[in-house]
């Protein structure tokens, strides 16, 4: 049965095509008419990715539309339970992935009295480039000073607790967390899909701390496309780390040999920032304004001083205190962070103003020498900083990409 289930969404995949963007003659049609998406753009946003690899998928994957991003907290005490939960895992993301169901039992082919393995709701839909990536936050190693699971030794020197930065205010209902999924796919509902199933099969092991939706991509990594825009109407992501320049990739994203430890041998280090964007008040700035915080101008997203989006920055025509003159590898040594965020808005406040932002999330091959320099720089000299709240925040250890057969952070609990 979980086989037919399987060909079941496979089959409907096609379907999936048209009941996907067969809506747009509704109330999406003014979308559609002005991003007519090519067959192949159709084709390319339902199909998979590939689940195994050297990399995990999800850090230079090129970037889908939608995240539900969640970090866990483990609430048991057993290594045991912890690494069976990390092979149900790995199982249930391989499958999701593909576009399979949850578990081999499927949404409705198991026994009528036992819970189904899936709960139902991604019958019918393609995998919708669907990629779940784990990472392994600080407290997993050692809290409150206990060795928790054995693992104190294998901590990473470079999964540091993020420090105190200027301005933060940060919720601790929205920061840390043992594990964390970044489920991303092109459908809102694969997404969430993916991790409410996670959530279920950890029932007893884990339970979710806190979760973020986010919706429109805010940072590329494919710049053949059309830069996706911010909550604050610019380009972002115009100078982001290509997805396919594996170059760039080894030298800033990826944990090489020589850094250590041996079990984080090619996977990268997540930093993610819940940011409230003060949009009402930003929307009040004046356009030229707006153009000197952020350094570029906001139709073309050109640097300020140059013609076009892609231009060279010359840092000497940007105000210091932009944030893009703060950014630029060109002021920091060369620095550079893989960014991956996306938008988001959590209803109002009570005050007349829409809970929005960024969920910020940046991959890199050492925190300490990447986000925590940079973020310490922009919270302390970036204008913009004057329209940002940081209300979330974590770190964590994103393990290599898994062969078939074995499990996510195999290797850490060798
Ligand atoms: C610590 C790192 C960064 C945080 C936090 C951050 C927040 C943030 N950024 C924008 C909007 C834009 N950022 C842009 C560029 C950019 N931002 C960072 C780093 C952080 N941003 C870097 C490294 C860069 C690249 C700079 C460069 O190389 O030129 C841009 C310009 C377009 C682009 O290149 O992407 C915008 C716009 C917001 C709104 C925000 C917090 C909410
Ligand atoms: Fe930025």
């Amino acid at each position: 049965m979980g086989e037919q289930t399987v060909s079941r969404r496979g089959l409907l995949g096609a379907a999936g095509i048209g009941l996907l963007f067969g809506a747009a003659g509704g109330a999406g049609a003014g979308y559609a008419a002005s991003h007519a998406a090519t067959p192949a753009d159709q084709a390319a946003s339902t199909a998979a990715v590939p689940f195994h690899g050297e990399h995990q998928a999800g850090i230079a994957t090129p970037v889908q539309d939608r995240l539900h991003f969640c970090a866990f907290d483990v609430i048991t005490d057993s290594r045991e339970a912890l690494v069976a939960l990390l092979r149900k895992w790995t199982d249930a993301a391989a499958r999701m992935t593909a576009g399979q169901d949850a578990g081999p039992g499927g949404a409705v082919g198991g026994i009528p009295e036992a819970p189904p393995d899936d709960t139902g709701e991604a019958l019918g839909l393609p995998p919708a480039r669907l990629t779940i990536t784990i990472g392994f936050g600080p407290t997993l190693f050692e809290k409150d000073g206990k060795d928790r699971f054995g693992l104190r030794s294998r901590r990473p020197a470079a999964l540091v607790d993020l420090p105190h930065f200027p301005g933060d205010k940060l919720d601790p209902a929205r920061c840390g967390g043992d594990l964390a999924i970044q489920a991303c796919s092109d459908d809102p509902q694969v997404a969430v899909h993916a991790v409410r199933n996670l959530a279920r099969i950890g029932f007893g092991v884990v339970a979710v701390r806190w979760s973020q939706l986010g919706f429109g991509k805010t940072s590329s990594t494919t710049p053949s496309e059309q830069t996706p825009r911010n909550l604050f109407g610019f380009k972002d992501g115009t100078n982001n780390i290509p997805g396919d320049d594996t170059e760039a990739l080894r030298q800033h994203v990826w944990v090489a040999p020589e850094d250590g430890p041996d079990w984080m041998v090619g996977g990268s280090y997540l930093v993610a920032r819940r940011i409230r964007m003060h949009i009402e008040t930003w929307d009040r700035a004046p356009l030229a304004e707006q153009e000197q915080i952020v350094g570029r101008t906001k139709g073309e997203g050109a640097p300020l001083g140059a013609a076009r989006e892609h231009d060279p920055v010359d840092l000497a025509k940007l105000p210091a205190d932009s944030h893009v003159a703060l950014s630029h590898p060109g002021a920091n040594g060369g620095l550079r962070i893989l960014r991956r965020g996306y938008s988001f808005v959590d209803g109002s406040d009570g005050l007349g103003r829409l809970d929005a932002g960024l969920f910020f999330i940046a991959y890199q091959r050492d925190p300490r020498k990447q986000f925590i320099p940079l973020q310490a720089k922009l919270s302390a000299r970036d204008r913009m900083m004057e329209y940002l709240q940081h209300t979330g925040s974590g770190i964590w250890a994103c393990p290599p990409g898994v062969r078939p057969g074995e499990f996510w952070g195999q290797r850490l609990f060798a």
